[in-house]
């Protein structure tokens, strides 16, 4: 039997929509993923459980994780009889990467089940096609950091999908999913179709400004760099109170604050635990909607999908 755990992810990171994300840990040890396990079967059948199973599509075949067996049996070119289970422990439409870690963790699951039928590369864009089945179009902000852990900036040229890049160990990314579901297609939806020069300039400024600061270790310009100008302005109506959170938040020592992914869910940046800890405090009082909320402190979490 294989059992993978594929982490949480936060795609976008406000400066670059759809071409950087990264996966998080929670410091207190929980673990913030999805699990799937394969094992023998005389034929294929898929189990789910965990928090959120009731969440998941009433038709099985809507499952992206029988999408992600039905793919790799494709791929392989045979029908491959296995049981899978899903714990689905990720909320979904939360922003947290939900559907890219039953994807990560069923065909990273499949292929350790099958000594490694496929490279990196091959994953990778399998996952990115299975993603996009979901979202409506292809993007590897949160496949890529959930499979290869760490802050993932996508690339797509020379056969290359993803990178990964510098980022600061002593950062604490406190994340806070209120309980309420944002679709990513809707999110995608209500998205210009077109943007104004100036707003082009600005966002090549902040992406690559970010890059940099991390590349050259430099904080302070890092979190300044964190703006948002291509999502954000037309997102921020579907999370609660988005602007009062950024305003509270930051006078209680935030470096920055984004949406994650395409939200509900916000990420605030600190580098000191005291402060991480008030700021989560204030979120569990004033951002959490319902009994489905939560806060997690993270951190970036280094390894991605792996076998437990
Ligand atoms: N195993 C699965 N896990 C999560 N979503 C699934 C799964 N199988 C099918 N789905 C469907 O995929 C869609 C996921 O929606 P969406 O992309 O908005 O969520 P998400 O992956 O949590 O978003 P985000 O990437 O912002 O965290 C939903 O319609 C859901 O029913
Ligand atoms: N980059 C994607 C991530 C979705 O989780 C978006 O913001 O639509």
């Amino acid at each position: 039997m294989i059992k993978v755990y594929a982490p949480a992810s936060m795609a976008n990171i406000s400066v670059g929509f759809d071409i950087l994300g990264a996966a998080i840990n929670p410091i207190d040890g929980n673990m913030l993923g999805d699990c799937i396990t394969v094992e023998t079967a005389t034929q294929f059948q898929l189990k789910n459980k965990g928090r959120f199973v009731k969440k998941l599509p009433k038709d099985p075949k809507l499952n992206i994780v029988y999408q992600c067996w039905q793919l790799f049996c494709q791929s392989i070119g045979k029908e491959l009889p296995v049981a899978m289970t899903l714990e689905k422990n990720m909320p979904i439409g939360s922003g947290l990467g939900s559907s890219a870690c039953s994807v990560v963790g069923a065909l990273v699951a499949l292929n350790e089940y099958f000594e490694k039928p496929f490279n990196e590369q091959q994953m990778l864009t399998m996952m990115g096609e299975l993603e996009g089945r979901i979202s409506g179009s292809v993007h590897y902000d949160n496949v890529a950091p959930c499979y290869l852990g760490g802050m993932q900036l996508i690339l797509d040229e020379m056969g290359i999908i993803s990178q990964s890049i510098p980022h600061f160990d002593n950062w604490y990314w406190v994340m806070a999913y209120p309980g309420i579901k944002v679709s990513t297609a809707e999110a995608r939806a209500i998205l210009p179709a077109q943007y104004q020069k100036q707003d082009c300039i600005a966002h090549g400024r902040y992406v690559g400004g970010f890059v940099h600061a991390c590349y050259s270790q430099q904080p302070k310009l890092a979190a300044a760099m964190l703006k948002d100008n291509i999502a954000e302005p037309y997102r921020k109506k579907l999370l609660p109170h988005f602007d009062e959170t950024q305003k509270a938040v930051k006078k209680l020592g935030a470096l920055a604050s984004g949406i994650s992914g395409s939200g509900p869910t916000i990420y605030v940046v600190s580098d000191d635990l005291a402060s991480a800890q008030q700021i989560e405090l204030w979120l569990q009082t004033h951002y959490l909607q319902n009994e489905d909320g939560f806060t997690h402190i993270c951190k970036i979490d280094q390894q991605g999908a792996r076998t437990i």
